[in-house]
C-alpha cells in the first residue's frame, strides 16, 4: 500500500466512526439540562405559572435583572448561515449543524457555557443581521461561526454596533488570536521576529484577513505580509478587490501563490485543501514556519512538508497531529471572560490579552492529564509543542482571567472580574 493509499484508508475508516458517533446512541452532540428541581407541586408553582410571574414583572421593571433570574448570562449563540462551514464551503445552514452543535459542546466542556447552535437560512446579510438581531435578547454573547467574507465583516459590525452584548466573529477574531499566539512563539524558536517575517497568508476571508490586521496590530510589518486569493497575491494594481481585501494589497511584481512562496518565512494557509506543493515549500526562506490550518484537510499535509524540510516548524489545523492551531483554543475561553465581567463587546486589547495568556502558557511544564489526554510521555515547549493542547486545565484560568481584566482596563466590563 502507498503512503497516499494508507491515509485515505485511514481517513475512511475515521469517517465511518464519525458518522457511528453522531448518530449513536441518540442523534447530535448535546442536549439541554434542567438546572432547577421539577418534581413537586410547588416546584411547578414556582418554575412555572404563578410564580414564574415575579422574574416577568421584574425583568419588565429592569432588564438587567435578566441576568439574575434567567440563564442569559451563561448562554451563547453559535450561528451560522451555512456560506463557509470549515474549509467546505457555502454547504448550506442545516449542513452547517454537526460543527454548530461541535462548538456548542467546546463552549460547554472547556468554558462551562451553556450553548444553543442557531442555523440561520438568511436571504441576505441584511436578512441575517436582522434575524440575529431579533433573537439577541436570549443570550449573553454572539459567537458568529462559519459566514464567507466580505458578508461576515459587514454582518459583524452591524451587529455590534446594534447589539449590548459581545458579538464574536470565530473565524476571524478566534483563528487570529490563535494564529497570532502560535506564530510568536514559532518565530522565537526559529530566530526570527515579527517585525522581519516575511509572511504569506494563502486566503483572504473571514480568517485570512483577521489574521493579518492582528499580526499587525501586534508588530509585522504590512509591506512585508503578502495575501493570496483565488486571483493569485493581492497587490494594489488589481481592480477587483473589495475593500477588505484592498486593506491588505501591497505594492509588488509578485503575482502568484508560487512567487510569494519564494524566500517567505512564514505560509499562513487559511484556505482549502492541498493547495500548496512541495515544490513551494523548497523555496521557502531557512527554518520557515507553516500553518496550514484549513479543515478538515490541510493546504498541505504535515507527512509531505516535513519530507521537504527538515528545518520546518509545521502546525494544521487539525486535532490529530502535534501544533493544533484552531480556535477551540480561543472562543470557550474568551466568552468566559467577557460573560465574567459582562464585557460590552470583545475587543482588540481582550484579544491581545488572549494572544499573550496562551503563548506564555505553552512555555510551562505540561500537566500528566494533558499528557494522558494525548498519549505522550513527554511534551515541551519546542518545535512540536508551540500552542497549548485544548485540554490543558489551566487554560479555563488563564486564559478568561487575562481577557476580562483586559474588559476591565479598556472600560467595557459592566461587572467586576470574579477571577
Ligand atoms: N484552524 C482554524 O482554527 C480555522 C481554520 N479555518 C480554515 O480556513 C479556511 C477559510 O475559512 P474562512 O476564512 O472562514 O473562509 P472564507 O470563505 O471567508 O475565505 C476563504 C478564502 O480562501 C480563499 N481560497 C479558497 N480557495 C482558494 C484557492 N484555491 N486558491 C486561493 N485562495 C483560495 C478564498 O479566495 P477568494 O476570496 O478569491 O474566494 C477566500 O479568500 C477554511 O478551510 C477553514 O476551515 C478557518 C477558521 C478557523
Ligand atoms: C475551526 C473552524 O472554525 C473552521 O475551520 O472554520
Ligand atoms: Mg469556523
Amino acid at each position: 500500500m502507498t503512503d497516499s493509499e494508507h491515509s485515505a484508508s485511514l481517513d475512511a475508516d475515521l469517517n465511518r466512526q464519525a458518522l457511528d458517533f453522531h448518530a449513536l446512541p441518540r442523534p447530535g452532540k448535546i442536549g439541554t439540562e434542567v438546572t432547577k428541581p421539577a418534581v413537586t407541586q410547588h416546584d411547578l408553582s414556582l418554575a412555572y405559572t404563578p410564580g414564574v410571574a415575579e422574574p416577568v414583572r421584574q425583568i419588565h421593571a429592569d432588564p438587567d435583572l435578566a441576568y439574575r433570574y434567567t440563564n442569559k448570562g451563561n448562554l451563547v449563540a453559535v450561528i451560522t448561515d451555512g456560506t463557509a462551514v470549515l474549509g467546505l464551503g457555502n454547504v448550506g445552514s442545516l449542513a452547517g449543524k454537526p460543527v454548530m452543535e461541535g462548538k456548542a459542546v467546546l463552549f460547554k466542556r472547556f468554558a462551562d457555557i451553556d450553548c444553543f447552535d442557531i442555523e440561520v437560512n438568511a436571504e441576505s446579510p441584511q436578512a441575517f443581521i436582522d434575524t440575529v438581531a431579533r433573537i439577541a435578547p436570549t443570550f449573553g454573547g454572539i459567537n458568529l461561526e462559519d459566514i464567507a467574507a466580505p458578508h461576515c465583516f459587514e454582518i459583524e459590525h452591524a451587529l455590534r454596533e446594534r447589539l449590548d452584548i459581545p458579538v464574536f466573529h470565530d473565524d476571524q477574531h478566534g483563528t487570529a488570536i490563535i494564529i497570532a499566539a502560535g506564530l510568536l512563539n514559532a518565530l522565537e524558536l526559529q530566530g526570527k521576529t515579527l517585525a522581519e517575517a516575511q509572511i504569506v497568508v494563502l486566503g483572504a476571508g473571514a480568517a485570512g484577513i483577521a489574521g493579518v490586521r492582528l499580526l499587525v496590530a501586534l508588530g509585522a510589518q504590512p509591506e512585508r505580509i503578502f495575501c493570496i486569493d483565488r486571483q493569485g497575491v493581492i497587490h494594489s494594481a488589481r481592480t477587483d478587490l473589495n475593500p477588505y481585501k484592498r486593506s491588505v494589497a501591497v505594492e509588488t511584481e509578485q503575482r502568484t501563490l508560487a512567487d510569494a512562496m519564494r524566500d517567505a518565512d512564514v505560509l499562513i494557509g487559511v484556505s482549502g485543501p492541498d493547495l500548496v506543493t512541495p515544490e513551494m515549500l523548497a523555496t521557502m526562506a531557512p527554518r520557515p514556519i507553516v500553518f496550514a490550518l484549513s479543515n478538515p484537510v490541510p493546504e498541505i499535509r504535515p507527512a509531505v512538508a516535513l519530507a521537504v524540510r527538515d528545518d520546518l516548524i509545521m502546525a494544521t489545523g487539525r486535532s490529530d497531529y502535534p501544533n493544533q492551531i484552531n480556535n477551540v483554543l480561543g472562543f470557550p475561553f474568551i466568552f468566559r471572560g467577557a460573560l465574567d465581567v459582562r464585557a460590552a463587546c470583545i475587543n482588540e486589547a481582550m484579544q491581545i490579552a488572549a494572544v499573550e495568556a496562551l503563548r506564555t502558557l505553552a512555555r510551562e511544564p505540561v500537566p500528566p492529564e494533558v499528557l494522558a489526554a494525548y498519549g505522550l510521555t513527554d511534551l515541551r515547549f519546542g518545535p512540536d509543542y508551540i500552542i497549548p493542547k485544548p485540554f490543558d486545565p489551566r487554560l479555563r484560568e488563564r486564559v478568561p482571567a487575562a481577557v476580562a481584566q483586559a474588559a476591565r482596563d479598556s472600560g467595557v466590563a459592566r461587572l467586576p472580574a470574579t477571577h
